[in-house]
């Protein structure tokens, strides 16, 4: 799914409107009924419902929502923030519909706020897509208000006086719902962890705005969604066999760090490499052996680091970092290994903090090269952003300038293509956050590259892949009790 700017929706709104064609007051009204749908599946209409518009179209879309709500038995009551005179077309004609409701009310000092019961579900229609700037006066008094309640809060559209697709300042005053139901395509701010107060869980419901216009727009962000990640799936042949699935070598593992390479190692094997090899130091053969009985161990030199690689001929790709730990020997191979690969690469890890600390290493990255850190060591990698926006303009530029990709670790785990594109994930959860979880990552993304994905493909599918099979690990643990085998365990093609 694309994800587009709040001018790029603004346009597919009037193109839509002129196309399809349909008036704007009808397509509110489509807006309306498909945010009803949704609601009516999450409270039934035993809930009390208090809906706060604003005066340009979310208020709009808040008085259809109330009427609408109303007709299908739900106790309805409307708080109007008459925060100025001018109010939107479409919001005015609304009004007029709504004008045998008898339950409204329109404030201008945040004194006469409503007291509800706790049972009572807002809804937040103050200011949508339309944000200029932050609220303030009464639209800031209000959203205080409804922060301050206990009460469940849902957001048309997009959290009141959070910005669609830039940075809002430290201390604007943004609503901090429990839901949000946005219109037609998931929007850059909700994909953001910074956001995740201003967000909750969203959701999007279809609008029917111009999908041949969405095709058209042109946009570097992309959700990936099921149908996106199923889409890339390669089929297997029938007359297919081992030499078919390539070949991967998996470079992992230290002493007191051996887990990291056989995490790493039993999720490339269950992503369906044809074989695996994985190069560990002298400490760590019994130990691989015994673990993972399906991959061949290649031993170093070295009893505790791994300080050379195999001949390189044999394998169809190249996976370093799980546990490697930075010794010189450990930078050495490193080095050498930049210098010799001629097949796709992923570095992970404390390979990458080799990298951040041998900055002259990262002129030898062989181009499509995929690079996975989380937020710490993308920081010591590319340096310091103010915010998450600056920090995905940051890896837009190391992307392109060293022509490298970065699957940059969080939630939504952003995968940020060299020619700027950035791809972010839809799956995953908090409980994945505990160690191990991205040994599994590199193991799941070298299975894929040595199975012959182009590397951008192999980096969003298995991005996709590790956040599924740590959702299906989740429903049976539990978010608290699941550890990075469980996502092992839980991967499934
Ligand atoms: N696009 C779609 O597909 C569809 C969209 N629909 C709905 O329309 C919504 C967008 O509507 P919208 O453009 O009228 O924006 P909205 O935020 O309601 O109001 C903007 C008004 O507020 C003003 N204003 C701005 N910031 C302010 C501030 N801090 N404090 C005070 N005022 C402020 C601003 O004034 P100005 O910037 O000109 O000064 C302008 O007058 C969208 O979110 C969705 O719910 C659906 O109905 C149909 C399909
Ligand atoms: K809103």
């Amino acid at each position: 799914m694309k994800i587009l700017t709040s001018a790029q929706i603004r346009s597919l709104d009037q193109f839509t409107i002129q196309n399809e064609p349909i008036s704007s007051l009808d397509l509110m009204e489509r807006a309306s009924n498909a945010f009803v749908g949704w609601f009516c599946n999450q409270f039934v209409n035993t809930r009390p419902v208090c809906v706060f518009c604003g005066k340009g179209n979310n208020g709009g879309d808040g008085l259809a929502i109330a009427r609408l709500l109303s007709q299908l038995s739900y106790d309805v009551q409307v708080v109007v923030a008459d925060y100025t005179p001018n109010a939107s077309d479409d919001f005015t004609q609304n009004l007029d519909r709504l004008k045998t409701h008898l339950n409204l009310a329109f404030i201008s000092s945040a004194d006469q706020f409503p007291t509800l019961s706790s049972q009572v579900v807002c809804i937040d229609t103050l200011l949508g897509s339309g944000l200029s700037r932050p609220a303030e006066g009464l639209l800031a008094g209000i959203i205080h208000k409804i922060n301050a309640l206990p009460n469940k809060v849902v957001s048309v559209d997009i959290a009141s006086g959070l910005y669609m697709d830039k940075a809002n300042g430290e201390n604007d005053p943004i609503i901090e719902p429990d839901h949000t139901v946005t219109f037609q395509l998931p929007k850059l701010a909700f994909l953001l962890p910074q956001n995740v107060r201003f967000t909750g869980e969203w959701h999007v419901v279809d609008i029917g705005l111009s999908g041949k216009y969405i095709q058209e727009l042109p946009t570097p962000y992309w959700f990936t969604d099921k149908k996106a990640a199923e889409k890339l799936i390669q089929p297997r042949g029938k007359f297919s066999h081992k030499g078919t699935f390539g070949h991967a070598l998996l470079l992992a593992g230290s002493f007191g760090k051996m887990g990291a390479a056989v995490l790493s190692g039993r999720a490339c094997l269950r992503s369906g490499v044809g074989l695996l090899t994985m190069h560990a130091p002298v400490c760590g053969y019994d130990i691989i052996q015994i673990s993972s009985p399906e991959a061949m161990v290649s031993i170093d030199k070295n009893d505790r680091h791994i300080s050379q690689f195999p001949d390189l001929e044999p394998y169809s790709a190249v996976g370093i970092g799980p546990g490697v730990g930075q010794e010189p020997v450990t930078i050495a191979l490193l080095e050498e290994l930049l210098d010799q690969v001629k097949v796709p690469l992923i570095i992970d890890a404390d390979a990458l903090n080799i990298l951040s600390s041998n900055r002259s290493l990262l002129d030898k990255l062989p181009p499509n090269t995929i690079l996975t850190p989380h937020p710490k060591e993308f920081q010591r990698l590319a340096g310091e952003s103010g915010d998450e926006y600056e920090r995905l303009e940051l890896a837009r530029d190391f992307a392109g300038k060293y022509q490298v990709i970065i699957c940059l670790k969080g939630a939504n785990t952003a995968v940020i293509l060299p020619n700027g594109e950035v791809h972010f994930n839809s799956t995953g959860n908090p409980g994945m956050a505990t160690g191990g979880t991205g040994d599994v990552l590199t193991g799941i993304i070298t299975s894929l590259l040595a199975q012959k994905y182009k590397p951008a493909e192999a980096a969003i599918l298995g991005v996709y892949q590790h956040g599924l099979a740590g959702d299906r690990a989740a429903e049976q643990k539990g978010q608290i009790a699941l550890i990075a085998s469980d996502v092992v365990e839980n991967l499934g093609w």
